[in-house]
């Protein structure tokens, strides 16, 4: 028998992306709710129940509901996409490249939380620093971070591409976040094994899909009389054996004019790049990605897949 998988959420922006990547996948059987009935807590309840594989693509709150929904059933096993488990002990975080046992882990989890957007790229490039020694776990990490506008689900789409909206936001690139207290960053602490919060100042741009992601450096703040040079070594070796994220050679990224922030957008990959002089007393890392790729639909059929090969 195929395993059944149920896209909660199927028919919005995160749940629309990975039935588009499921579409003629002939291993699996795709159980769907109308579109008409998806607030239907009876029916989500229902299919819920039916599935090996839940995918929860809901804000934070029906997510928690629909894990509540599931709470008599040892059987359905779950990724969720909200913020609502990133950080709980016994969920598995869904970032398989973050360190060698983490697929598997992802494999044999019964409950998998899909990461963030932005902290998909954050860890992704401090992980690997604090686990070779070169940035410490008091470090005053720094993220900042633009991403198209999809990242804000039906909400901020309507607003940006609908000048009719009462709400709609006519800027080409906007802050937001000011208040500092984003809710992307308990996972980025816990996962980038620091002890202090990072400072996190997000920005949305006027592009659908795509997102950089920095994290400044200054040399003489790090540990281990890191370089340049080094610090791209570490993030060479930790993400060696894998095809998902790519650490770009130093020689390559040198020569770049700039980057642009859609490079990757439609893909389910990571770019990472180092930059700085040799010798010099500043590094900025940077991190390439879709918001909806590997920061979300994307990541979220790599878990399923994972889970489903256990
Ligand atoms: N967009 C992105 O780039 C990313 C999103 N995520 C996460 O994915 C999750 C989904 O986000 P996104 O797809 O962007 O959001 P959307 O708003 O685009 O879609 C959410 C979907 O969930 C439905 N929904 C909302 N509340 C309920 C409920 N109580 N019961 C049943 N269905 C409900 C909505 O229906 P309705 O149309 O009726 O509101 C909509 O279809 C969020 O938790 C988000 O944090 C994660 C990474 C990146
Ligand atoms: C542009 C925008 O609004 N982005 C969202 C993050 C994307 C999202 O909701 O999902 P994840 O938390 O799962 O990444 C935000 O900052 O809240």
């Amino acid at each position: 028998m195929k395993p059944k998988i149920f896209i909660d959420g199927e028919h919005g922006t995160t749940g629309l992306q990975i039935r588009t990547r499921m579409a003629g996948r002939a291993d699996v059987d795709l159980l769907s709710i109308p579109e008409s009935e998806r607030r239907n807590a009876q029916m989500r309840e229902d299919l819920l129940n039916s599935a090996d594989i839940a995918i929860l693509c809901l804000p934070d709150d029906a997510s928690k509901q629909a894990v509540e929904m599931t709470a008599a059933n040892n059987k359905v096993r779950i990724i969720d996409t909200s913020t609502a488990f990133r950080v709980h002990p016994d969920w598995a975080y869904g970032f398989a490249e973050m360190d060698n046992s983490q697929g598997a882990k992802i494999r044999d989890a019964r409950h998998v939380a899909n990461p963030g957007c932005y902290p998909t790229g954050a860890i992704g490039l401090i992980r690997p620093l604090r686990m070779a020694g070169i940035i410490s776990e008091y470090h005053s990490v720094t993220v900042n971070a633009v991403s198209g506008y999809t990242g804000g689900g039906k909400q901020l789409i309507a607003q940006i591409e609908d000048a009719s909206n009462p709400e709609h936001i006519d800027s080409p690139h906007f802050l937001y976040g000011l208040t500092l207290k984003h809710k992307h960053v308990p996972e980025m602490k816990i996962h980038g094994l620091l002890e202090r919060e990072p400072l996190f100042a997000p920005s949305v741009g006027k592009f659908p899909q795509g997102m950089i992601v920095q994290v400044p450096l200054h040399v003489d703040d790090l540990e281990d009389n890191a370089t340049v040079e080094s610090v791209h070594a570490a993030l060479v070796a930790h993400y060696a054996n894998q095809s998902i994220v790519e650490v770009v050679p130093l020689d390559v990224a040198a020569k770049l004019p700039r980057i642009n922030a859609v490079e990757l957008a439609g893909k389910d990959t990571m770019k990472l790049y180092v930059f700085g002089q040799p010798g010099g007393e500043h590094i900025n890392l940077v991190a390439l990605l879709d918001n909806l790729g590997k920061g979300a639909s994307g990541a979220a059929v790599q878990n399923m897949d994972l889970m489903l090969s256990a």
